[in-house]
């Protein structure tokens, strides 16, 4: 293979920042706790100054999604975030266990290769740039190419905010040449100690592929299951504000709505009544064409708004549309409705009771989200139960929109815009990335008992009493009554 100049140019740029980023680290490494938060909260509060010009530079560039969404979801790391890993400590001796005598050490790992998906472009740098920080380390970022100006911007601006608060220059990179090349070259190199890969699943097997210790996490397919027992008005009104958002470009959002017989109808009107379009037959082929590229998705269509969708497809839908629903029955890519859509477009299923309705979500999730999110609106506690014990997803979103539950905006997991698969995804862990993973523990550990070597004490005493010849018994006889002499002193 032969590579062009500006391949080469790009790979000597990966080579330069991670050069840079790591002897900036090792600066990083010697400050206080009180000068890493220091710096962490001067980078939160650019964030939240710059929330929404980024926000509408991502839009600009990407054409995709809201620039008031967009701005929500740097606040969202600005402030949620923030607050949840503001106090964490990371330097130093974080824990004392008196107990069992441990102390546990902070080590940073050091460069962390960050990639950030086109759909989150400034949120996932805001982030990102945060929690390696916060766990001393520096970082560099390969864009994706549809993003690469706004995600350049936004890393530059915390670079700006950290360098002002006390950061050793060069923490932070930001490659100008993004390629698949350099991507690659940023993830195998000898100077990357992580990678944190966010997006599709062909990114994450390349991260996993490298060599390197990688956070991968990947793709959803977010199916949400009402049940009988849900507040419907309720549950649909938290599904559509959850789907809208940012015409539906988080990974966590609902794809799919899996409803129960009993309440499909009820299901029907409220979407209907809360502004969803529920699609004809034709209508429903005219969009299904628009989704698929291949065996991908259509990038005309993400984080696009319903009419505008519609007009692709030369239908047309009332202006307060929020969402394209279509009734489908199958599940694969000879049924576009049931893959990851990206955007503000739902299929829906109707199911005989929660036995077929977790079934149909296993599939769902088997499609494309495996070990992602699943939305349930239930008031059964066992329902709920079963569903969480039984379906392949890390987190299990209790009436609530998943959008907002994945990322933990309002639920009790943690605030990250980084969401583990778990095993089930192919993804070394479950959980939402925070600075506790982008960073080793060490363990200072004393002794606290002598270590009991009853079989060899027991042989040493066998030897001694036999040496005596006293005894008409065997060894063998010797060994069990020294031995349970020895169990009952210990009883006592
Ligand atoms: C079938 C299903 O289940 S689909 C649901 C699963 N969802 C996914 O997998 C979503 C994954 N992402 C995508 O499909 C896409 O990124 C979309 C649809 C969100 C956006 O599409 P696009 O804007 O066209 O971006 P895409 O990532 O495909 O890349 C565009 C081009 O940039 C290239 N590119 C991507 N990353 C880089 C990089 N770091 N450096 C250089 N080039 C790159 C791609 O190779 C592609 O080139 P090509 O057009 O010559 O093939
Ligand atoms: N689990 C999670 O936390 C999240 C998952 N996602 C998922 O990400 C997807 C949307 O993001 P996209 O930008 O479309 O994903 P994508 O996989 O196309 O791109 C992600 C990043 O990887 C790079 N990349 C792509 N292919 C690569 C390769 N072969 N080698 C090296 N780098 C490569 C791209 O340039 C980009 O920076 C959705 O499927 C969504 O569900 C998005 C956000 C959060």
């Amino acid at each position: 293979m032969r590579l062009l100049d500006s391949d080469l140019q790009a790979i000597q740029e990966v080579r330069s920042s991670l050069a840079e980023a790591k002897a900036a680290q090792k600066q990083l490494e010697k400050l206080t706790q009180q000068q890493v938060d220091r710096i962490i909260a001067a980078m939160a509060a650019a964030a939240e100054e710059h929330a929404e010009r980024l926000g509408l530079l991502a839009v600009e560039e990407t054409g995709f999604g809201k620039p008031a969404d967009k701005k929500a979801k740097n606040l969202f790391v600005a402030r949620d975030v923030y607050a949840s890993i503001k106090e964490m400590k990371t330097v130093g001796i974080i824990g004392k266990d008196e107990a069992r005598q441990i102390w546990e050490v902070a080590q940073p790992v050091g460069v962390v290769a960050a990639i950030v998906p086109s759909t989150n472009p400034t949120s996932t740098v805001l982030f990102k740039c945060m929690i390696a920080l916060k766990a001393r380390n520096a970082i560099v970022i390969s864009p994706h190419p549809s993003a690469l100006r706004c995600s350049q911007e936004t890393a530059k601006l915390m670079r700006h905010s950290a360098e002002e608060a006390g950061a050793p220059p060069g923490l932070i990179h930001c490659l100008s040449v993004p390629s698949i090349e350099a991507c690659g070259e940023l993830m195998k190199h000898r100077l990357t100690d992580v990678i944190l890969a966010t997006g599709g699943a062909g990114m994450v097997k390349a991260a996993y592929s490298s060599g390197k210790p990688a956070y991968g996490v990947g793709p959803g397919n977010v199916p949400v299951f009402v049940h009988r027992s849900a507040d419907i008005p309720r549950a649909v009104s938290r599904i559509l504000q959850s789907k809208t958002f940012d015409y539906g470009t988080i990974c966590a959002s609902e794809q799919a709505i899996v409803a129960d017989q009993p309440i499909k109808s009820r299901l029907v009107e409220e979407l209907k009544r809360q502004g969803a379009y529920l699609l004809n037959e034709r209508e429903k082929r005219q969009i299904a064409e628009l989704i698929l590229r291949g065996n991908g998705l259509n990038p005309r269509i993400v984080g696009k708004s319903p009419q505008a969708i519609a007009d692709m497809a030369g239908i047309s839908v009332p202006l307060e549309t929020s969402v394209l629903v279509a009734e489908e029955k199958g599940v694969g890519l000879d049924y576009p409705f049931s893959v990851e859509k990206l955007s503000p477009i739902l299929a829906l299923y109707t199911v005989n009771d929660c036995l077929e309705g977790g079934r149909l979500c296993t599939e769902l999730l088997e499609l494309g989200g495996l070990g992602h999110t699943l939305g349930i609106h239930c008031g059964d506690e066992a329902v709920i139960e079963a569903f969480g014990l039984e379906l392949p997803a890390s987190r299990i979103i209790v009436n609530a929109g998943t959008t907002f539950g994945g990322i933990g905006a309002t639920t009790g997991i943690l605030p990250s815009m980084t969401l583990g698969c778990g095993a089930y995804g192919g993804n070394i862990t479950s959980d939402n990335i925070g600075p506790q993973h982008l960073m080793n523990l060490k363990r200072v550990a004393f002794g606290i008992r002598d270590m009991q070597v009853e079989h060899e004490a027991a042989e040493r005493l066998a030897r001694q009493v036999i040496g005596t010849r006293q005894l008409g018994i065997s060894r063998e006889e010797v060994l069990d009554i020294v031995k349970s002499v020895l169990s009952q002193m210990k009883l006592g």
